[in-house]
């Protein structure tokens, strides 16, 4: 089983590539990038980080897959079952402020456009978005590329856990107790499906003025944690984390039928068409396995509707 992480030199690519190594020693992992010496250095790096963890000394099996730096052309990707999508150009001005992802749009959709060439080099395999802006750029890969829809997911988990994260400081309760999945656009319209929060299991109902502030909170975090940084770095530990998950549950055929809510080409489910947007899916082995239409509140629903569009007027 191979992954191959496009964008693997950056800051999120070669994070993501380093807890793959980590949480997956049996995983051949390709670290393709334009900068292919970066490639390379974070490769070799990663591949110690596995081979440490392996070692018998250290209570390992010994299982250490290779993990390897490549430039970026269409044979890098020839025998992966999985890419992972983080190549970007460097982070525009304005694009560390609230809004920022929309910086991205122009310039990444035609990087976007290199890429989906040298994705249909070969036969189609699922694809993990996380360039930004992602609704719009797996979008792009999707329409480029002519591919199944069901191939293409956008990485949107960390709203789930920013939204955990604040019911969790709000209600004083542990942070893996919180159940929210957050569906919409990945940016200004995130929308957390307060209708189905649970705490421990049991159903939670939050005030209006909780809602707001967690809402805000998802909205705003990402950029508090780029300004805190320094700008030449996102959340790459919450990001890393989740594409690393996300590949992993693909490769595996998914989360053991768990719905997780990700940003994928809509074809008339929940009304929406020709868009990407979250929605909760069950994965497989292709990639997308099922799209889910919940029932949802009808404040939900609306912001639903805003998410679509804000995502379709920013085209
Ligand atoms: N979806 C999310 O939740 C989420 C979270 C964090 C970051 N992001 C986005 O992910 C992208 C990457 O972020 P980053 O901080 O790692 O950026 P970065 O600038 O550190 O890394 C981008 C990498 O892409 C490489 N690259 C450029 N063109 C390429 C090409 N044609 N082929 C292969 N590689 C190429 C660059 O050399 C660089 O190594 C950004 O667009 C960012 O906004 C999304
Ligand atoms: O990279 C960014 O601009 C923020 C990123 O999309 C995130 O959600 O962490």
């Amino acid at each position: 089983m191979e992954v191959a992480v496009i964008g693997g030199a950056g800051t999120i690519g070669s994070t993501a590539a380093y807890t793959l190594a980590i949480d997956r020693p049996d995983v051949d992992l390709t670290l393709v990038d334009v900068d292919v010496d970066a490639a390379t250095g974070h490769a070799t790096d990663a591949r110690h980080a596995r081979t440490l963890g392996q070692l018998p000394q250290f209570g390992g099996d010994g299982t250490t897959a290779p993990v390897e730096g490549a430039p970026s052309r269409g044979g890098s990707l020839e025998t992966a079952d999985v890419a992972v999508i983080a190549a970007s150009v460097p982070r525009p001005e304005g694009s560390a402020q609230r809004g920022g992802r929309a910086h991205f749009l122009e310039r990444n959709r035609e990087l976007a456009s290199t890429i989906a060439g040298a994705l249909t080099e070969r036969d189609p395999l699922p694809v993990v978005v996380v360039s930004n802006p992602v609704d719009h750029i797996t979008h792009h890969l999707w329409r480029e590329t002519g591919w199944d829809r069901r191939r293409f997911v956008g990485y949107s988990l960390s709203e789930t856990a920013r939204t955990a994260d604040r019911i969790a400081t709000l209600r004083d309760v542990p942070r893996g107790s919180v159940y929210c999945p957050t569906v919409g656009e990945h940016g200004e319209h995130v929308v957390p499906l307060f209708s189905r929060l649970t705490i421990d299991g049991e159903r939670v109902t939050l005030t209006e003025a909780e809602r707001r502030e967690v809402r805000e909170y998802v909205r705003d975090v990402p950029y508090d944690v780029i300004d805190l940084r320094g700008a030449g770095e996102s959340s790459r530990w919450v990001t890393g984390r989740g594409v690393a998950r996300l590949a992993g549950a693909v490769l595996d055929g998914g989360f053991d039928g768990e719905p997780v809510s990700l940003s994928v080409p809509l074809d008339g489910e929940y009304g929406f068409e020709d868009v990407c947007l979250s929605v909760p899916v069950r994965l497989g082995r292709d990639g997308v396995e099922r799209i889910l239409e919940w029932d949802l509140a009808d404040d939900e629903r609306e912001r639903l509707d805003a998410a679509y569009d804000s995502i379709t007027s920013a085209r």
